[in-house]
């Protein structure tokens, strides 16, 4: 098996507003096989959606994207697996909410996406993204170290999941 890749997750604020649609996400990414590495929920502070959405910073909805990440508490998820950047990105479907209801209705965003900004979830679209939104979210999580010392655990050994933490350990009995 090849070497396992991370990406960023983020379950955005309606979602975390509704328990159901929130778990059958966290369904979608359990029978995908991921690994959650890091799992937490907060709400994402001003600062932090204004760094990590910088890129779109001149685009016309920038002003309600912010708004709407900063508007409750937001799911942050570090997930593995091989590919993981897209799986995860194909598991999510097309960013803009018609083309996902039309065209993927059976992907996350097409289910549960409510507007082209209420899109229901984050993807990294590549591993230099991933790295730089692990970093913003997750700053106490150490990306080489990781590589170095969990990456083969998390591959080859047993795991275990705790469900009230959403979260993937190894097991080390
Ligand atoms: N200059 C603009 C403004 C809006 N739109 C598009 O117009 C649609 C409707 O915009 P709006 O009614 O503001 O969306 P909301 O339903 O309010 O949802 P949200 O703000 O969460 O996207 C969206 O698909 C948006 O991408 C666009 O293409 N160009
Ligand atoms: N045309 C749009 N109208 C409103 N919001 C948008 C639009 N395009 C993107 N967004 C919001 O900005 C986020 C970031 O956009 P982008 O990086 O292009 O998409 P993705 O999340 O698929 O990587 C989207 O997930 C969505 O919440
Ligand atoms: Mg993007």
């Amino acid at each position: 098996m090849a070497l396992l890749q991370l990406t960023l997750a983020i379950i955005k604020p309606h979602i975390i507003k509704n328990p159901t649609s929130l778990k059958g996400i966290q369904n979608v990414i359990l029978k995908s096989s991921f690994k959650v590495v890091r799992s937490k929920r907060k709400p994402i502070s001003l600062e932090e959606a204004q760094y990590f959405y910088e890129e779109h910073k001149h685009k016309f909805f920038y002003n309600r994207l912010v708004t709407f990440m900063t508007s409750g508490a937001s799911d942050l998820y570090i997930l593995a697996k091989e590919n993981a950047i897209k799986d995860w990105r194909s598991l999510m479907g097309p960013t803009k909410v018609y083309r996902s209801q039309f065209e993927a209705p059976d992907t996350i965003r097409g289910k549960y996406g409510l507007s082209d900004t209420r899109n229901a979830t984050h993807g990294s679209d590549s591993p230099e993204t991933a790295r730089r939104e692990i970093g913003v979210f997750f700053p106490e999580f150490d990306y080489d170290k990781w590589f170095r010392e969990e990456e083969a655990k998390f591959r080859c050994s047993q795991l275990k999941f705790s469900s009230d933490e959403f979260v993937h350990s190894v097991d080390s009995h």
